[in-house]
């Protein structure tokens, strides 16, 4: 008898990483209409009384960029104007770009580490609340790496809920990249184990792992979280834990962050559905309550919707054209 063939799913083409940002800017469009074009509007308005300054002060908090920021990048603003004066749009806009540039910090390394090191593969724990948008992002970002020619392994250590292995199965497929799975209710770790051992087998680049993200109790996570990363660093040091927060979840969205950066030591947060919201000022917010950089950006659900971070390409699709 023959065996039958399995035919190899079509792995299809994506789209490049360089400049993603600037090519998605069109998403931010909300952020732009809310926070842009509001503060372009009161500084390019000339002379600025103590009243126009409190609306650029609560247009920055609208935007979620926190109390701090928003006042400092308020302070700055008027010490600006004050002493070199604002003479037209043009002269507003660059002020206002080179303040928010500096809010969002360029000086930060936003590098994803995801290239092998000491013989093996970089390994990769995607953390974050569930629904935030991470087991989409763990498939996009496999996608950003297959795409710069890089070997990936997925592992759906999200065992909690069936339909996320299959989920990241589908993503796996598309894109090209092993995906090490079990059934639903496995131990976590030993499916994180496993996907490191076929990383490692298979002389991968990087392996990427979709952890569950209940937010239960502290202790049950720091517990889960804790488990996985101890029983990876058997075989791989973990090299990044990005952290996916959903951007439409505002000071929610915070306070979530705070605990999972209480139970792992987070390298590098990723921002989903900025697309959605008018509140793009959570990057800085996120940025000054962990200290941590933001280093890739959800900007809609289709598979190349996931850009890498740059400030000014931001703060530029922030202030329109
Ligand atoms: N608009 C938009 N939607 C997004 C983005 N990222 C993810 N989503 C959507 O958010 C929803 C949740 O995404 P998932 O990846 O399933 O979320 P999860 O955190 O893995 O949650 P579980 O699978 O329940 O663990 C999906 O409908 C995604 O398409 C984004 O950047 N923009």
């Amino acid at each position: 008898m023959i065996a039958e063939l399995e035919t190899p799913p079509a792995v299809e083409e994506i789209a490049p990483t360089a400049g993603r940002l600037s090519k998605l800017r069109g998403r931010l469009s909300r952020s732009q209409n809310a926070f842009g074009r509001s503060l372009l509007g009161l500084l390019g308005a000339g002379t600025l009384d103590d009243d126009s300054w409190e609306e650029v002060e609560d247009t920055l908090l609208m935007a979620d960029l926190g109390a701090a920021a928003a006042a400092e990048i308020t302070e700055k603003l008027r010490g600006a104007v004050a002493a070199h004066g604002v003479t037209d749009a043009a002269s507003a806009r660059a002020l206002l770009r080179r303040v928010l540039i500096e809010a969002v910090d360029p000086t930060m390394d936003r590098a994803v580490r995801a290239l092998p090191h000491d013989g093996r593969p970089s390994v990769l724990l995607i953390v974050g609340v569930n629904g935030t948008g991470k087991t989409t992002t763990t498939g996009k970002l496999a996608r950003v790496l297959v795409a710069d020619g890089r070997h990936v392994v997925l592992g759906a250590a999200d065992t909690f809920r069936a339909a996320a292995a299959d989920q990241l199965q589908t993503w796996g497929e598309r894109a090209g990249a092993a995906v090490v799975r079990a059934d639903a209710g496995t131990d976590p770790a030993s499916v994180a184990f496993d996907a490191v051992k076929r990383g490692i087998a298979d002389g991968a680049d990087a392996v990427l792992i979709d952890t569950a993200g209940r937010l239960h109790t502290k202790t049950g996570l720091m517990d889960e979280l804790g488990k996985v990363k101890r029983v990876v660093e058997k075989q791989a040091e973990v090299d990044e834990v990005l952290l996916v927060l959903d951007a439409t979840t505002g000071q929610n969205g915070l306070v979530q962050a705070t605990v999972f950066a209480d139970v792992v030591d987070i390298s590098g947060i990723v921002l989903t559905k900025l697309d959605g919201t008018a509140k793009g000022g959570i990057v800085v917010a996120v940025q000054r309550t962990l200290g941590v950089p933001v280093k890739l950006v959800g900007l809609g659900e289709g598979p190349d919707d996931l850009a890498p971070f740059e400030p000014a390409a931001f703060v530029d699709a922030l202030l329109g054209d």
